[in-house]
This record gives C-alpha cells, structure tokens and sequence, in this order.
C-alpha cells in the first residue's frame, strides 16, 4: 500500500491545481481496515440510507473492490450505515465505505473486515423513503486511495458534470 504522505509528496503541482485533494481530518475510522482502496460508486441523500443498502445489498461483480461512497450532506441527526449494512459491503466484497454523516451498531461495524471512514456515530437511524441519487463513474479506471487522502472529489465533480454518468435511481416519497 503507497503511504498518502508519499503520493501527496510525489504530486504537488496536482495538489496546487486542486486535481489531487486531501480530506480534512474530520473522518473517524471504523471497520478492520484502516487503510483502504478503490474505484468510487458515490450515491448523494440525506437522512435516508434506502440507496445506501440496495447498493450493497447488490452483490454485484462490478461493486467488488470499489468503495462506496455516501455523501450524506454531513448530516449528523442520524446514521446512514449500521452493523447489518456494513456486513453486507463485507460479504459483498466492497472494500469500504466514507460516509459524510454518521454511522450506527460501531463495534459491529468494527468487526467487519472493510474500512469505514464517516463523521462520527449516531445512535438514531434515518429515514427508508428511498430519496437519493446514485453516481456511476464515468472512469472506472481512476482509482482513489483513501486514508486521509482522496481524489474522491475529483472524480465526484467530473461525475456531476457529465449527465450521462448520472443515474437517477430511485426518488419516490
Ligand atoms: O438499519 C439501518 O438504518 C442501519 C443499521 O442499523 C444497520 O445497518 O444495521
Ligand atoms: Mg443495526
């Protein structure tokens, strides 16, 4: 595994035009795997983690190795991923999840042998409306590494600005 310190080192007119980015250090680690990997499946909602498991719960080949990315709008009134969601990333080989939110059932969580990164924990859980956006990413090919460090951004911006690549899912309340 490269050290982000080393390919923070290693790029820095990347870090100067905004094309490498680094996470604040606001994400608390949960899960066996500190340290993590991957090509990026993003799905946006808030307070309603419906589009979080049916990602998971897909079993998909194509998920397998990717990290999930749930951008929760940092929301921390609930939790978007609990101790049964993340069983499921496990079994169904992804090799993380970052939740800009919160999370729930943690020592189940850290008994599951993947990497979660999300703001800290709540107890409450969210919504099951199913309102969200999920985002297919257009390179699959760009991969991010995610410790403190991500691309994740960039590859969520090129995503945002390419229609094609956004699949509106589910949006039923
Ligand atoms: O059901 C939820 O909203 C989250 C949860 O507790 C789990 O995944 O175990
Ligand atoms: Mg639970």
């Amino acid at each position: 595994m490269v050290a982000t310190t080393d390919i923070c080192d290693a790029h820095p007119s990347l870090l100067k035009t905004g094309e490498l980015r680094v996470l604040l250090p606001l994400f608390q680690s949960y899960g066996k795997r500190r340290a993590f990997h991957g090509p990026i499946v993003t799905v946006k909602v808030f307070e309603d983690n419906v589009l979080v498991r049916q990602l998971l719960e897909a079993a998909a080949a194509a998920y397998r190795g990717k990290v999930l990315v749930v951008d929760g709008g940092g929301s921390r009134r609930c939790a978007l991923l609990g101790g049964n969601l993340a069983r499921l990333a496990q079994d169904n080989g992804w090799a993380g999840v970052v939740v800009n939110g919160c999370v729930r059932d943690v020592d189940e969580i850290n008994g599951c042998d993947i990497g979660v990164k999300a703001l800290g924990p709540s107890p409450v859980k969210s919504e099951k409306k199913g309102a969200g956006l999920v985002y297919l990413a257009p390179e699959p090919a760009l991969s991010v590494l995610v410790n403190t460090c991500k691309l994740l951004d960039q590859q969520h911006r090129r995503k945002r600005n390419n229609n094609n690549a956004e699949l509106s899912f589910k949006i039923s309340t």
